[in-house]
């Protein structure tokens, strides 16, 4: 097990500036989870940890050692890719014991690695099979299972799961979960998929363009988002937000925290609008709803509008947030937070 830490970390490619400046603490045996849009810099990250893209300038430690001078088969980290990278004339032993045949451990202690770590990932009856006749999912374990053997104690993966199909995605974020759990090892994982990064984190590090937008476990990002960026990049569909038209200021609810109905309520923001779309979607129904300023995704448990009705849309104060001018969370303790309450109190439309 490891802590990672960057400090004042900038890397460049030519004259681009990818990172800059950027401080993070990963901590020791948590599986922390690096998300953010394509090109925010998450591989980059992972990279400069492994040591397979050193940084421009700064410092990474791992376990307290700056590794700036360590070369990446010596800093005790493993990293599994999105596209596996296994050999496709080697079997699936051949393939998990390949780096131990090069870090010269005898065959009895290979052999049982191998049988342990082909168990505790499930593929002890594949062991002689090509990785060509095995599916997206088991590909997938014989790479754990070859960053495994190798006992470190970071794990970098990115985008190990982006090609799989959706419920063998779904089913691989929960052997992670159990993995990790059973490892105790620091897990450091990249995705631009918001649900892996929900499901599996104990601390999600957001990102884009480069810098850390947010770093806190799933449920403070979801419920205390910090700016306009983490509201809007975490949760499906994203937060509502619309223009409260004093300060610059924008206020926001989740998609889930508003009611709708037939009659005019008496919650806080209180508007209506018209049915736009529906999208049944089993255990709910999204709507969307168009007012006459604003188009709002409403997630509904009950499925009991149809498109075009008129309907009214009510939120309760708690569930209301405000983002400055900035883009930065307003918070209740703001001198203007009860001024934003009000003035979206009197912003009705019919
Ligand atoms: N070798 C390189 N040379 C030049 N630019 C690079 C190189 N590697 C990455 N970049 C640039 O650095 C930025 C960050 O890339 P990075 O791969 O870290 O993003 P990412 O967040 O992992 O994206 P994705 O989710 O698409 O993989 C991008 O703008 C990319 O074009």
């Amino acid at each position: 097990m490891a802590s990672i830490e960057f400090v004042r970390v900038t890397k460049s490619f030519e004259k681009s500036v990818v990172i800059k400046d950027l401080d993070l603490k990963i901590e020791d045996g948590k599986f922390t989870v690096l998300v953010g849009p394509s090109g925010c810099g998450k591989t980059t990250l992972l990279r400069m940890i492994a040591g397979l893209d050193p940084q421009t300038s700064g410092s990474v430690f791992i376990d307290g050692k700056d590794v700036t001078r360590t070369a990446p088969g010596q800093r005790g980290v493993a990293m599994v890719f999105q596209n596996y990278a296994l050999y496709p004339t080697m079997s699936v032993r051949e393939n998990i014991e390949f780096g131990l045949i090069n870090n010269k451990v005898d065959k009895a202690e290979r052999t049982k690695l191998v049988e342990s770590i082909s168990a505790t990932v499930g593929l002890k009856n594949y062991l002689d099979r090509k990785p060509s006749t095995l599916s997206g999912g088991q590909r997938q374990r014989v790479a754990l299972a070859r960053a495994m053997v190798k006992k470190p104690s970071v794990f970098l993966m990115d985008e190990p799961l982006s090609n799989l199909d959706a419920k063998l995605r779904a089913q691989m974020r929960l052997e992670l979960i159990e993995l990790h759990k059973k490892l105790g090892t620091t897990f450091v994982y990249v995705t631009h998929d918001q649900v892996e990064a929900m499901s599996m984190a104990d601390t999600i590090v957001l990102m884009n363009q480069g810098l850390i937008k947010q770093e806190a476990p799933p449920e403070v990002i979801y419920n205390q988002p910090n700016n306009l960026f983490a509201a809007q990049f975490i949760g499906v569909p994203p937060m509502n937000v619309g223009d409260l038209g004093v300060d610059g200021v924008k206020f926001g609810f989740r998609p889930e925290s508003a009611v709708l109905s037939n009659e005019p309520g008496e919650l806080h923001y209180s508007t209506q609008g018209v049915i736009a779309t529906r999208e049944m979607l089993g255990s709910e129904t999204l709507y969307q709803v168009r007012t006459d300023r604003d188009s709002f995704m409403i997630k509904c448990i009950e499925d009991q509008f149809s498109v075009d009705q008129k309907v009214h849309l009510g939120v309760t104060a708690a569930k209301i947030y405000f983002f400055g001018a900035d883009e930065n969370r307003i918070g209740e303790d703001h001198i203007h937070f009860r001024k934003y309450l009000d003035v979206l109190r009197g912003y009705r439309n019919g």
